[in-house]
């Protein structure tokens, strides 16, 4: 669905991308994760055509993006962080917009407000940020497009806002949809995510299946961190009077001993993990959970 190899991409003279290389194969839920400036809202606007990579390859359901053709619009809904609404009702945005998209159901639209709480007749103008970012989603969500790219989509929802878009996300009717979603809000999205791009130094240093890395990890809290098994241990930090970590789970699936009580990916965790202690977290993981770029040069 989606390809990228070797992409260059930059701002002025001052390169962000550096030969990054990911795809997209199947349809799920990505979650895309990394620190403040390291490239995820530039990456989902080069896979939507608003930005131009200087060089490399990348290619949308076969589609350049940059060349902006109509069927690709038409399969690609892109909600920003910041986004702009024209100043209609809900119901006007569906009545002139979702013809562009021709998987738009108006009656899904109106479900996913209902259960979102939007008001279908208010104009946007007089709604709340939060408001607006629900009406924006229950649209994307509508569209039924094949790809679906969010940049934050939970800022500034609240809690049974954000609860309800985890619900929405769900639903059967996008299990055919592949879902980028960039966040820094992890512990709100580890449930649904089927994938986790982890982006550092302009490479996509993680490319891994929710389901993969539950078998390969461990993270939980234990009361003593020299009770682990340190030879699996990959990283620990100070909780209270306690210690979080991950360990990499022992060949027979077990946990890591001691006193910890071990459990399954932690999003948070797994980001400071892999922020902190890189390479050793990378090294830890198994060839097949390296980025593409290594697979294909392999
Ligand atoms: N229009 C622009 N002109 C120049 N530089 C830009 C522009 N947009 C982004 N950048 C720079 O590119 C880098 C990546 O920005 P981007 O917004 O893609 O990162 P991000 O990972 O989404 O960040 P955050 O987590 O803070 O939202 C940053 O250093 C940013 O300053």
């Amino acid at each position: 669905m989606i390809e990228i190899h070797d992409l260059q991409f930059g701002y002025g003279r001052s390169a962000l991308y550096q030969g990054f290389s990911a795809r997209v194969d199947k349809p799920g839920i990505y979650g895309i994760f990394g620190r403040n400036g390291s490239g995820k809202s530039s990456l989902l606007k080069l896979i939507c055509g608003l930005l131009t990579p200087w060089s490399g390859r990348l290619r949308v359901l076969g589609w350049v993006p940059r060349e902006r053709a109509a069927e690709l619009l038409a399969s690609v809904y892109f909600v920003a962080e910041e986004f702009h609404l024209p100043n209609l009702t809900p119901t006007q945005l569906a009545a002139t917009q979702g013809v562009f998209y021709p998987r738009f159901s108006g009656q899904r639209f109106e479900e996913y407000l209902a259960e979102l709480e939007v008001p279908a007749g208010s104009r946007f103008e007089s709604m709340s940020l939060g408001q607006k970012k629900k009406a924006a989603i229950a649209f994307a969500l509508a569209t039924g497009t094949p790809l679906l790219l969010l940049d934050e989509p939970t800022n500034g929802l609240d809690i049974v806002g954000r609860a309800r878009f985890r619900q929405l996300m769900q639903r059967p009717e996008h299990a055919d949809r592949a879902v980028l979603i960039s966040t820094h809000q992890a512990h709100d999205l580890e449930s649904i995510l089927s994938h986790v791009w982890f982006i550092d130094g302009g490479q996509l240093a993680l490319s891994a299946e929710m389901a993969e890395l539950e078998q390969q990890l461990q993270m939980g809290v234990a009361a003593d961190v020299q009770s682990l098994n340190q030879a699996q241990l990959l990283y620990q930090e100070p909780m209270g009077q306690q210690w979080a970590y991950v360990a990499r789970r022992t060949a027979n699936g077990g946990d890591s001993g001691g006193s910890g009580s071990g459990g399954g990916v932690q999003l948070e965790l797994l980001y400071k993990a892999l922020s902190l202690e890189r390479e050793r977290m990378l090294a830890a993981l198994a060839p097949q959970h390296q980025p593409a770029r290594a697979q294909e040069s392999a």
